[in-house]
């Protein structure tokens, strides 16, 4: 399949700050309200937040990016997979930490991320319930306060730090597993903080921890958009062995499309 000539790294990063802030509002418009939840086939809730907020990103991405393959998580839920894509992909989570959402946790974000050759390369991170917009693009990463209209107030440049000794540790809140709990002990002394979706890479990224290990389920949309973000600001992803963390990974075992296996983020 021939890839589409894309536009700049900063055209893309824009795109997708307007289309994340579009859907973020959508998604706060559903948290105001006594909104249903619903169960999917892999027994996760999504809500009307999920599916309103892909329509927006996905009817934006295809009209100012035609030509480029989407993935997104409520899509492939209902079977829509793209059989080729290119040698660069943009993957969409509208609303990763679905459960956080339903819980009224606040820690849920809306995900855009390109994958180029492999690797996340411009990704951008929204969480409107913490009026906080994350995106980062090859040497660059910002951090952006976002009014509760949800338009970008504020921007200020932001790195990851050194490895604090002992180190501050991120991880799931609604998806913690006992290989998590032994990564943690291993590091006596350890902070943990528990901090739902696609979060804990921005709070790497922005040099409030040093580690994130994901000894459990995700799925590459969950972790695209933090990782390019965590990447741009001087961190890393790698599996749990030291080996590269890729993306655009097909069904493997008896696995399915874009899962992801376990890793371990970093900051600087
Ligand atoms: N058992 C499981 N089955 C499917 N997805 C799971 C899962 N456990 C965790 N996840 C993934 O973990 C994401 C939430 O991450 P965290 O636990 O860090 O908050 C979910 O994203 P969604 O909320 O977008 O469905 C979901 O994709
Ligand atoms: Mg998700």
């Amino acid at each position: 399949m021939t890839t589409p000539v894309l536009p700049s790294d900063s055209e893309i990063l824009t795109l997708f700050e307007e289309l994340a802030l579009d859907a973020g509002r959508a998604v706060m418009a559903v948290y105001a309200t006594d909104f249903d939840t619903a169960t999917k086939a892999d027994a996760s809730p999504v809500t009307e937040a999920d599916q309103s907020a892909e329509a927006i990103i996905l009817t934006g991405l295809r009209a100012r990016l035609p030509g480029v393959v989407c993935v997104a998580e409520e899509e492939v839920a209902e079977g829509l997979v793209p059989a080729a894509l290119g040698s660069a992909f943009i993957l969409v989570d509208p609303l990763d930490g679905t459960k956080e959402f339903v819980g009224r946790k606040g820690d849920f974000t809306v995900n855009i991320a390109l994958v180029r050759d492999g690797l996340p390369a411009i990704g951008v991170v929204h969480a409107p319930a913490r009026n906080t917009l994350y995106a980062g693009r090859p040497g660059t990463a910002t951090i952006a306060d976002v009014s509760p209209q949800g338009e970008i107030v504020g921007r200020r440049p932001m790195a990851a730090r050194p490895a604090a000794s002992p180190p501050r540790i991120v991880a799931s809140r609604s998806h913690r597993t006992p290989e998590t709990d032994a990564f943690i002990d291993r590091h006596p002394g350890a902070e943990t903080v528990a901090v739902g979706s696609s979060l804990k890479f921005c709070l790497l990224a922005n040099g409030e921890a040093d580690l994130y290990p994901r000894f459990g389920r995700t799925m590459e949309w969950d972790t695209a958009a933090g990782d390019a973000v965590l990447r741009a600001a001087g961190g890393s992803t790698t599996l749990v062995n030291g080996g590269a963390f890729v993306y655009g990974k097909r069904r493997q075992a008896n696995d399915v499309d874009f899962a992801n296996p376990w890793f371990i983020a970093r900051g600087a």
